[in-house]
């Protein structure tokens, strides 16, 4: 068995090297098995009847139709947590340019001409900023990286406010001590000197810093945006930064409304742009593509279930189906009346959709199969 996999922008060749014998990497591919990706739009994309999963080399599935994956069959996997480290050290960095006039003086630096050394010893009072020791940090979402970043603005000295209203267990256990929970926005926006924003974009995160959200906060608040440009409604942070509301932002997302602007800082959305995060992402997403196509196993997906069985019997099918009543009973009965014996299964569900993988003793007929496509509500079938 061949598989094509086809590559969407750039993902590091130390991950690419885990699908080793049996795979053809072909970036041109019309037809592939899989596709891996980073931050490429595929909202726009007609995808392939062959096309049986994607990748996220990331974080952000927000540049990926995941519900019209999933009515496809497509399972759509993403990579938590692999650039987490390299999105907190930019967090980091980024909280310090928001406070001290780093970049404005580095600028001036490079602009001098002559007698630099007096020049900038009269002239640096102009770039004086705050420290961050002692002051309050709001940190929005605490995934992979607002653990992180909350963790270690704590070792540096800073107050810290965590607010996500669907933390995991697990985010929860690795918090510090140090990081006090907020009820609310309301209590980050008003308490807080720097926010940082780590939730996902999505229908119900869109435009959550707006006029509103900044008239609550305190003057001069230096907010932090390495999630994605969405989250901040540009004409309202414009504003609030004239008004003096806000003293600086810094985005990983310039657009042509923010590059240029007094009291912004546009970062080429570098958070993720490191060798280990970029090895990091990509070995991930070739081990769970490749878990995929070779076993059917699902781990990490964003739109399915994940389901894990070891491979037993002679032949295993997996279906992909709707989360509704009677799928299982109905498969079951095609196999049954098909003289098929099952030795293992597995049915997991997640939201509106659901995923089978059965082991069966015998080869399945034709016909069955035909049966179980034919049910209504079953999205793909596949024989491994
Ligand atoms: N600038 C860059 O290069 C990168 C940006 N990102 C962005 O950062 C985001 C977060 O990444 P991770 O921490 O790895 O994801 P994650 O999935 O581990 O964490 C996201 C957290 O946000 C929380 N959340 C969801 N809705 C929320 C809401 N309305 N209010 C508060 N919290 C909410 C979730 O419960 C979850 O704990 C990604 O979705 C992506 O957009 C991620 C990696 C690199
Ligand atoms: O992982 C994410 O969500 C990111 O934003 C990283 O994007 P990139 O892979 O660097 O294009």
């Amino acid at each position: 068995m061949s598989y094509t996999i086809k590559t969407l922008n750039k993902i590091s060749p130390k991950g690419l090297s885990k699908f080793g014998e049996g795979y053809v990497l072909d970036d041109n591919a019309a037809n592939p098995d899989a596709i891996l990706v980073r931050s490429a739009s595929l909202h726009e994309v007609e995808f392939p009847e062959s096309l049986l999963s994607i990748a996220r080399a990331g974080a952000g599935v927000n540049n990926i139709p995941i519900d019209k994956c999933a009515e496809k069959g497509i399972v759509v996997f993403n990579t938590p947590g692999a650039n987490a480290n390299a999105v907190k050290e930019l967090a980091i960095a980024a909280m310090l340019i928001s406070s001290r006039k780093i970049v404005d003086g580095i600028n001036w630096a490079n602009s001098l001409t002559e007698n630099v050394a007096k020049e900038v010893e009269k002239g640096k009072a102009q770039f004086v900023g705050p420290e961050i020791e002692g002051k309050v940090l709001g940190v929005i979402g605490l995934g992979a990286i607002g653990v992180l970043i909350s963790n270690a603005a704590v070792n540096l000295g800073m107050e810290v406010l965590g607010y996500d209203p669907y933390i995991s267990i697990d985010a929860a256990w690795g918090l510090s001590r140090g990081v006090k929970k907020a009820p609310d926005l309301k209590t980050i926006f008003e308490q807080a000197d720097y926010i940082t924003l780590h939730m996902p974009y999505n229908e119900k995160t869109k435009g959550t810093l707006n006029a509103a959200a900044f008239a609550q906060m305190k003057d001069g608040v230096r907010i932090i945006n390495l999630s994605r440009g969405e989250l901040v409604v540009d004409e309202d942070v414009l504003a609030a930064i004239e008004s003096g509301k806000v003293s600086t932002y810094v985005t990983d997302f310039p657009n042509e409304k923010l590059i240029n602007k007094p009291g912004v800082i546009t970062i080429p959305h570098l958070g993720a742009s490191t060798p280990e995060s970029e090895d990091n992402c990509a070995e991930m997403a070739a081990k769970q593509t490749k878990l995929y196509l070779e076993t059917g196993n699902i781990k990490n997906s964003v739109n399915f279930p994940n389901c894990e069985m070891p491979m037993s019997g002679v032949q295993r099918i997996t279906i992909a189906h709707r989360n509704v009543p009677n799928m299982v009973g109905q498969i079951s009965t095609a196999l049954a009346d098909a003289k098929l014996n099952i030795e293992h299964m597995i049915n997991n569900s997640r939201g509106d959709y659901a995923y089978t993988i059965i082991d069966l003793e015998n080869k399945a007929t034709d016909d069955s199969l035909a049966r179980i496509k034919a049910i209504e509500g079953v999205l793909r079938v596949r024989v491994i």
